[in-house]
């Protein structure tokens, strides 16, 4: 297995440009496929997950033209020749990897768009629940049958019936990918829907992304408290001339969490205080203990003064699943216990995320706490230095532990193109950044 040395470092005041948000990336790709016209996309994320979703639409007959790109680093630039609410292949093997972003709205819009498909990605995927989606699904008129273990991918979808129930109910407590899912599929009827969230929503602002990006394809859909969505009858997808993607916003916490324990000005291109995404709130949790922040056009930058320590945290993070990571790791800066809670879905998402950042800060030496949903993390006097960490095919593992390198400790990061799915440039930039100390 490959293995990345990262040393002790410190950071240097840098200027980091973002890669292309996945979650606005994969949205609006299938929502450029399926509109009335054609749509150009730049600033596309180039990284394996929108690999996957676009394999995908090219596979369903979407006709897709990669367009000149002016800076040789940054997204795809991207013409896409919408389909107007029908894929033109009606029967087709698709392989997704490990995309939920791809595979739960693909999942809902050929189970409500008619033909044949196979859905298949990685082992994990075919770990990862689906079974709320599907019996939502069904009760729309959709027909779904497990492949493998009931409640779970590989899925082959046949056509539709004619639906008959214009009121759902979806789940929430496992993944607001399942209400984002039906919410991109369901306009594609022309008829109009109540969808009624069971339980607890959790990731709520991934709903808002959903909501946001399908306004801005021409569909209106109005919801109380995030519990009961409308969709009018008789809407669709209409194609955008010109649509930029943001900077990931979960992608900035890596380098704003570095601005954050080495002090020195980091600042991310690419988002600022009008992003669309939820894990913007991250830096104002940053700011909570201890980071000094400015929020420019365009970029955030944090840094910390000298005299300013790292204050302990206990947060509530349902609301920032993924950037919560980060802060696992900035818990080893403070000098008493923090607690991350409410992350129940993190066992569900590339690994159980809870028991692998768990058993990786152990290893450097730090006392935890884990719950069903939630990690107390007491960090150690001194860290154990040079220990190898395990990273079980999880991007976010690997990015966040490289962050270790800062706190005084040389760290092995094992398998560390795992990155790839969201970010294949990352440890070239996060070395831009150090100077071995
Ligand atoms: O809709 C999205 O783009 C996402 C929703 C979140 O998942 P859950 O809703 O499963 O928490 C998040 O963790 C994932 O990386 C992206
Ligand atoms: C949970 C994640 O991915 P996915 O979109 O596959 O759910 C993630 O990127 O942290």
């Amino acid at each position: 297995m490959n293995t990345l040395h990262l040393t002790s470092s410190t950071c240097h005041a840098s200027t980091i440009n973002l890669p292309g948000s996945k979650s606005i990336s994969n949205r609006t790709l299938l929502l450029a496929a399926l509109a009335d016209n054609t749509s150009e996309i730049y600033d596309v994320l180039d990284s394996d997950d929108i690999l996957h979703m676009l394999n995908a639409l090219k596979i369903l007959g979407v006709k897709i033209e990669q367009l000149p790109n002016a800076e040789k680093e940054s997204g795809l630039n991207l013409r896409i020749y919408g389909c107007n609410g029908k894929f033109p292949q009606q029967q087709a093997e698709l392989f997704l990897g490990n995309a939920g972003t791809a595979f739960r709205p693909l999942t809902a819009v050929l189970a409500i768009l008619g033909g044949e498909y196979y859905l298949h990605g990685v082992a994990r995927m075919h770990e990862r629940p689906i079974g709320d989606l599907v019996d939502a699904l069904k009760t729309a008129g959709a027909i779904i049958e497990y492949k493998g273990k009931t409640g779970y991918p590989p899925l082959q979808i046949y056509p539709a019936q004619t639906p008959t129930n214009h009121l759902l109910s979806i789940k929430g407590n496992v993944s607001s990918q399942f209400l984002t899912a039906l919410l991109m599929a369901l306009p594609l009827t022309g008829q109009a829907y109540t969808i009624k969230v069971a339980g607890e929503l959790i990731s709520k602002p991934y709903i808002a992304i959903t909501l946001k990006l399908l306004q801005q394809f021409g569909v209106q859909i109005t919801h109380k408290n995030f519990q009961i969505f409308q969709l009018p009858a008789g809407q669709h997808y209409h194609a955008q001339e010109k649509l930029f993607v943001e900077g990931d916003a979960s992608s900035a916490s890596y380098f704003l969490a570095a601005g954050l324990l080495s002090g020195q000005p980091i600042r991310v291109n690419g988002i600022d205080a009008n992003s669309i995404q939820g894990d913007i709130a991250f830096v104002h949790e940053l700011e909570k203990i201890g980071a000094r922040v400015s929020w420019g056009n365009q970029y955030i930058e944090i840094s910390r003064s000298p005299e300013q320590e790292i204050l302990p945290f206990d947060i509530d993070a349902n609301h920032i699943p993924d950037a919560a990571m980060t802060l696992a790791i900035i818990a080893l800066a403070c000098k008493n216990t923090c607690r991350i809670r409410n992350i129940a879905s993190w066992r569900v998402k590339e690994t159980d995320r809870i028991s692998a950042m768990a058993t990786e800060l152990r290893k450097l030496g730090a006392k935890i706490i884990e719950t069903e949903d939630s990690i107390s993390i007491t960090p150690p006097t001194t860290l154990h230095s040079d220990v190898h960490i395990s990273t079980y095919d999880d991007h976010r593992m690997a990015m966040c532990f490289s962050l270790v390198s800062l706190l005084g400790t040389s760290v092995y990061i094992d398998d560390p193109q795992c990155v790839n799915k969201t970010f294949p440039n990352y440890f070239k930039i996060f070395a831009s950044m150090c100077t071995p100390v």
